[in-house]
């Protein structure tokens, strides 16, 4: 089948089902590594109807060990692998498949994507906005050496690739109110420049190589259970926390400030339908995708309406304020909702009752103890 797939459309969308063949995908080589002429024949054994054979990088932050337990669920625990640089918990361990998996080295990926015969790679390795201001020449390994060896694997090995990209993407010259797919990006952060690397690579490939590639932009991800690994949306995470345990909460960011954000839960639902969907209904490959969109003071009056004793302060980090000021307040969306039905099932009140709801469990929970 690689045979006849075509890579350049000329003229319309895919969506329209026109695609004009132009160069077949042997004529301009399978991927930019040199690999045998018989390297994709693996994945000949896959049928359609076979479950994916997922691997996830950089899965112990945020955000992989929610997505890994709702790719288990659908696919099947031991159908999918969840890898990171660092030691897992326990309770992760015995989860599931656990792999040491460092994303700058190639050979240990391909190692990885053969013995396991992965076929989708969610690829969710990086350093943050506010941690790679911090260490500039680590972030660019991780998320631009690093993101090359993603695409190489995942180009030689014929998988299906989701990389996440980000708010951060945009800079001070984007239209912030709201931000539309496509607009300008000088984004001002290694973090911003490096994702919009990946979206640029991505798509390059995509035409280029054929790979399939699919692309999120995230806002500002929520979540109850597992923390934040050093970004400038961390406040939204960290005031439920204290809000629970202190009543009380000290902001780095100024009150007024505006950004996208969007609970846990829809996030990696959005992540699965965007990987799920089929082919001709992406006329991209790199989207917007939103729910809400507030600022610290109406996120607090929000927690009052639960916590009547709350009280928040402000204690400015000029960084992470920078960061901030520069990125969307509101994201544009309306290609995901339109080509694959994106669709958020949590606004602002829904998203502090459930935050508050498993902090004030947790806290009730330690205080008995
Ligand atoms: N959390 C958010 O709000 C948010 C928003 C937009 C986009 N994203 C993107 O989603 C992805 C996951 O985000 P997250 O919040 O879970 O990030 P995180 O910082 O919490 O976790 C990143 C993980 O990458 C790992 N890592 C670092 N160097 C590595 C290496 N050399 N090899 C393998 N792994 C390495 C770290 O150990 C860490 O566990 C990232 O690509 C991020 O840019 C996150
Ligand atoms: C927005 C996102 O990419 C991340 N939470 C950060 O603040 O860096």
């Amino acid at each position: 089948m690689l045979f006849i797939r075509m890579l350049k459309r000329v003229g319309q969308s895919p969506a329209c089902g026109c695609w004009t063949p132009v160069l077949p995908v042997r004529f301009l080589g399978v991927s930019p590594r040199q690999i045998p002429a018989d390297a994709n024949f693996h994945s000949a054994f896959f049928s359609g109807t076979d479950h994916p054979r997922v691997l996830i990088t950089g899965g112990l932050g945020q955000l992989g060990v929610g997505l890994a337990n709702l790719l288990r669920k659908r696919f099947g625990k031991d159908n999918v692998v969840l890898s990171d640089i660092r030691k897992p918990p326990d309770h992760v361990f015995h989860s599931g498949p656990f792999i040491y998996s460092d994303i700058l080295d190639y050979k240990n990926l391909r190692e990885i994507v053969v013995n396991n015969r992965i076929t989708w790679l969610f690829h969710y390795s990086a350093l943050l906005s506010a941690i790679g201001e911090a260490n500039v020449s680590l972030a660019r390994a991780v998320n631009i050496t690093g993101l090359h060896n993603i695409l190489d694997v995942a180009a030689e090995h014929n998988l299906r690739l989701f990389v996440p990209s980000t708010i951060g993407a945009f800079g001070p010259t984007s239209p912030r109110n709201p931000t539309p797919d496509l607009c300008i990006q000088r984004p001002r952060t290694i973090y911003g420049v490096s994702k919009v690397h990946a979206e640029l690579m991505g798509e390059y490939y995509h035409y280029r190589y054929g790979l399939d590639f699919r692309c999120l932009r995230y806002p500002g991800i929520i979540s109850a259970d597992s923390q934040p690994g050093g970004g400038t949306t961390d406040y939204a995470v960290q005031i439920f926390h204290d809000a629970a345990k202190h009543g009380k909460f000290e902001c780095n960011l100024e009150a007024r400030t505006r950004l996208p954000m969007m609970y846990i839960d829809d996030c990696l639902r959005a992540t699965l339908e965007v990987m799920e969907a089929p082919a001709e209904s992406l006329s991209m490959r790199t989207y917007n995708v939103s729910a809400m969109s507030f600022t610290p003071e109406e996120l607090a009056q929000e927690v009052l309406k639960h916590v009547p004793e709350f009280q928040i302060t402000y204690n400015v980090d000029a960084v992470r304020q920078a960061i901030a000021d520069s990125w969307p307040m509101k994201f544009d969306d309306s290609n995901a909702r339109k080509d694959w039905g994106w669709k958020h099932r949590f606004d602002l009140p829904e998203l502090v009752t459930t935050m508050l709801n498993f902090h004030g469990s947790e806290t009730r929970v330690a205080q008995a103890n």
